[in-house]
């Protein structure tokens, strides 16, 4: 008898299945579980309250990247330099109190691997398809890049996993999202996001765990798929999902939790059967086409809020819908802009170029490709490249990157989550305006007040030199041959 076509979800979810309820949710096995120092405390020290142990280890990662500042860690004889702020310095003293304690893997601050937990992951091959990941944290689902069913988890969930190695779900529906065609110049995996997010609404996704499909995706590398994923649950997902392929081998054969010898091929032999099948039903079905699809910007405070830059701040009146009206109205109000001014016409003074969407080599390699030759323009106040791990750091330096932007008036930091959150001392003050490679455009942010731009690095990049949002292409035009990324 043959087995009904199974997506990539479904595959995954019932190889996880340990019981299921009359009521359709399942206990499901968990892989492996990322814990960071915001969502952790509570969930250990339920732990310690019930006499606990951790089930299971060697399953578990903790790094610190949230409150840790972005400023240098060691001083020039490399002693470790304290925290300043005393929250931040008490969440890392108690992350590293409750891994001591409970034999956790911890990458520490001042390792070279330390970095962004979903940066971090797919780095040292931690993270592998067809394994659930979880973490205390929304944008667990950028794993699914590796084929990994990942998704966030509040901080009484970290505890059961770390407890039972386990975590009672009730399944998702899925959603194709296909792209077909190739991404025109100046156009990157975060502009596809950011458009798939504009079509289908940041509540578009709940319920569903998306399967990003078609030839766009197909094409794109392992670094933009982890850009793609990580913002699945900006359309309200549970996850999204890439299928593993030759690209997503390649990028982990030798990482140093990958793994090795009969077990690597034996894997590999595995994850090829992952895919979808021919004639597997979807939920439901989106179908774009990369061509369609510009430098994309956001001009409001919910990451649907997008616009093509050479397009205008959209009028509130010109949504269909009465609460998205309102919204809207709200929105251009926080964010200072009014209907009908052209995006280009945004004064930016602040660009951040980091966090787990957008802190990869790669990224940095198409911000650094904009960046060569040109200036920090006057009007901006702070422009930081925050690395999303220390690798990333030190790979960058090998390649002189660190210098295309210090010598353009940027400022090179230690690896976080730096501006993209106010958790640290990196901040965007009220009523300024922040072209920023990150995934939130809330209100408040990137600190109290803070106007956000979500957009690409090459676009960061732009705004940093001219002082406004700028469209990429025509910055370009005249060095086509540097913008591969
Ligand atoms: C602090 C953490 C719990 C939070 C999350 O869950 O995503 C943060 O990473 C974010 O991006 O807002
Ligand atoms: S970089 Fe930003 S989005 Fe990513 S984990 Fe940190 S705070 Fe959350």
């Amino acid at each position: 008898m043959t087995q009904r076509p199974r997506t990539l979800y479904e595959k995954i979810w019932d190889a996880h299945v340990v019981e299921r309820r009359d009521d359709g949710t399942c206990l499901i096995y968990i892989d492996r579980h990322l814990v960071h120092e915001v969502t952790s405390p509570q969930a250990f020290e339920g732990l310690r309250m019930a006499g606990r142990k951790v089930r299971r280890p060697d399953l578990t990662l903790a790094v610190a990247d949230h409150n840790l500042p972005t400023t240098a860690r060691v001083d020039t004889e490399g002693n470790r330099l304290p925290i300043a702020d005393p929250a931040s310095a008490e969440q890392l003293r108690t992350l590293e109190a409750n891994v001591a304690e409970f034999g956790v893997p911890y990458i520490d601050a001042i390792a070279a691997e330390q970095g962004i937990v979903h940066v971090v992951g797919p780095e040292q091959g931690f993270t592998l398809p067809g394994t659930t990941v979880v973490c205390g944290d929304s944008h667990t689902a950028a794993h699914g890049a590796m084929g990994a069913l990942a998704f966030g988890i509040g901080t009484s969930e970290v505890e059961h996993v770390l407890a039972t190695q386990t975590l009672q779900l009730a399944p998702s529906k899925t959603m194709e999202i296909r792209v077909e065609g190739e991404l025109g110049f100046g156009v990157s995996p975060k502009d596809v996001i950011l458009a798939v997010i504009g079509r289908i609404g940041a509540a578009g996704g709940t319920g569903y765990v998306l399967e990003f499909r078609g030839s766009t995706f197909e094409a794109m590398s392992i670094e933009g798929r982890l850009t793609v994923a990580n913002m699945a649950i900006e359309a309200g997902a549970r996850s999204g999902l890439f299928a593993p392929d030759e690209k997503t081998f390649a990028y982990l054969k030798g990482r140093p939790m990958a793994p090795t010898g009969e077990a690597w091929d034996s894997q590999v032999a595995y994850w090829r059967t992952l895919p979808t099948d021919d004639g597997a039903r979807f939920d439901a079905s989106v179908v774009m086409n990369a061509r369609d699809i510009a430098p994309t910007v956001t001009w409001g405070t919910s990451p649907e809020d997008v616009a093509p830059i050479t397009g205008s701040v959209p009028a509130p009146e010109s949504f269909a819908d009465r609460s998205k009206q309102e919204a809207a109205a709200k929105s251009l109000a926080y964010m200072g802009l009014s209907s009908g001014q052209a995006l280009q016409d945004v004064a930016i003074q602040h660009v951040f170029i980091g966090s787990c969407t957008n802190s990869r080599i790669e990224d940095l390699r198409a911000a650094a490709a904009v960046v060569r030759g040109r200036k920090v323009a006057d009007g901006i106040k702070q422009a930081l490249i925050v690395p999303g791990s220390g690798l990333v750091k030190r790979l960058a330096e090998a390649e002189g990157l660190d210098r295309v932007f210090t010598d353009a008036g940027f400022e090179w930091r230690e690896p976080g989550c730096s501006m993209c959150l106010a958790m640290n001392p990196d901040k965007v003050p009220a009523g300024e305006h922040c072209a920023s490679t990150s995934n939130r455009n809330f209100v408040g942010r990137q600190g109290p007040g803070s106007r956000t731009h979500l957009v690409s690095p090459a676009m960061a990049a732009a705004a940093a030199v001219t002082g406004r949002l700028t469209d990429v292409r025509d910055l370009m035009r005249g060095n086509a041959g540097e913008m591969a990324a």
